[in-house]
């Protein structure tokens, strides 16, 4: 039987995590006979709300939940853990973009990267959820020079997802027939969603996914617009930001990280930039990856077209001006 896998979920008395803690403890990220202890950590007020989480994990019955630590201390939440799940942070409200949450929330992401520092495994893998994703993980490995720049990564799988959801209805197709859609730089409404390199199994033929959909204008005009606002439409519809995807999304970043991806497949990751198809370095952009043994890879050599290469350097821009306005907020 494999030792208990430590795993902290930041925002455990959220939304997010609502969902999330139960996809975790029911073995749906580290695999299905893993145990796992889970450490909730959110703020001294919420402490009567995350007891009563703690009270339906208990209800849920799961075997392989091994334990549950609720804590408002980072060193409690922080310690000994493989797996951080960074969702605690403010969402967005109708009319915002994402960045104006800077202010708010990249403190936040300092102070966790200094307590996975102090207290976390070496080789912990992180995921940044809270808004704005990439630039609050870059942040957050600024702060914890002891632990690799690499294991600190910003979730675009919600986007990615989103994109499969939406090229797979255009097309009739269940959503495992599409693959290797990508996200380019960040989770924002400057993200570019890219489908040239995705693949489209339709009866039985593996088709790119421009031959499958047969519609280069709505790729265009409905499918990239569609994929960049969809945060902002179920706002608009919800009045409350995603919340079950974002966790499905999560569970599927961790699961693919720590398992592996498929052979053929590539998922989109915000990590630390190399400066990869010319995107700007040290900012966390996301890109098309492959995993293996816990390790990311960046997939290489795909074309870029004209128009693509001009989406990249917008949203590459904009993730230097959030590292700039990131570190201002810090320094003031
Ligand atoms: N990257 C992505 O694709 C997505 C990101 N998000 C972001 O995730 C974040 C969380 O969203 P929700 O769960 O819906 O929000 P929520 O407001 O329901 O929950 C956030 C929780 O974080 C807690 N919190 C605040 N400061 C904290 C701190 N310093 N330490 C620990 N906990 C703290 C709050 O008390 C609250 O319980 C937001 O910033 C949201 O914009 C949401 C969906 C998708
Ligand atoms: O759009 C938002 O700010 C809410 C959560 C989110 O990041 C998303 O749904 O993509």
């Amino acid at each position: 039987m494999a030792e208990p896998l430590r795993v902290v979920v930041t925002g455990a008395a959220g939304q997010i995590a609502y969902s999330l803690l139960y996809m975790v403890a029911k073995g749906d990220v580290f695999g299905p006979e893993q145990p796992i202890i889970l450490h909730l950590l959110d703020i001294p007020v919420m402490m009567g709300v995350l007891e009563g989480v703690v009270m339906e994990l208990a209800d849920c019955a799961l075997p392989f939940l091994r334990g549950v630590v609720p804590t408002d201390d980072p060193a409690v939440a922080f310690k000994d853990v493989s797996a951080a799940f960074l969702v605690g942070a403010m969402p967005r409200r109708e009319g915002m973009e994402r960045k104006d949450l800077l202010g708010a929330n990249v403190k936040i992401f300092k102070v966790q990267g200094e307590a996975l520092d102090k207290y976390a495994k070496k080789d912990v893998k992180v995921l940044v959820v809270g808004n704005p994703a990439n630039t609050n993980a870059l942040i957050c490995s600024r702060y914890a020079p002891s632990i690799p720049r690499e294991n600190f990564t910003a979730m675009t799988r919600l986007d990615q997802n989103r994109a499969q959801a939406q090229i797979a209805a255009k097309v009739g197709v269940p959503i495992q027939q599409v693959s290797n859609v990508i996200i380019w730089g960040n989770h924002s409404s400057t993200q570019f969603p890219d489908a040239a390199h995705a693949s489209v199994t339709v009866n039985g033929q593996t088709l790119s996914a421009p031959e499958a959909v047969k519609d280069s204008a709505w790729l265009d005009t409905v499918f990239v617009p569609t994929v960049q606002k969809r945060g902002a439409a179920v706002i608009a519809a919800r009045k409350m930001s995603s919340a079950m995807s974002a966790a499905k999304a999560a569970s599927d970043h961790m699961r693919d990280w720590f398992l592996g991806t498929a052979p053929g497949r590539f998922v989109s990751m915000g990590v630390l930039s190399d400066g990869s198809y010319g995107a700007p370095k040290d900012v966390v952009f996301s890109f098309p990856v492959t995993t293996k043994n816990g390790k990311w890879e960046i997939v290489q050599g795909l074309t870029i077209s004209d128009s693509a290469r001009k989406s990249l350097d917008v949203t590459g821009k904009e993730l230097e001006e959030e590292r700039k306005e990131a570190i201002a907020v810090i320094e003031a």
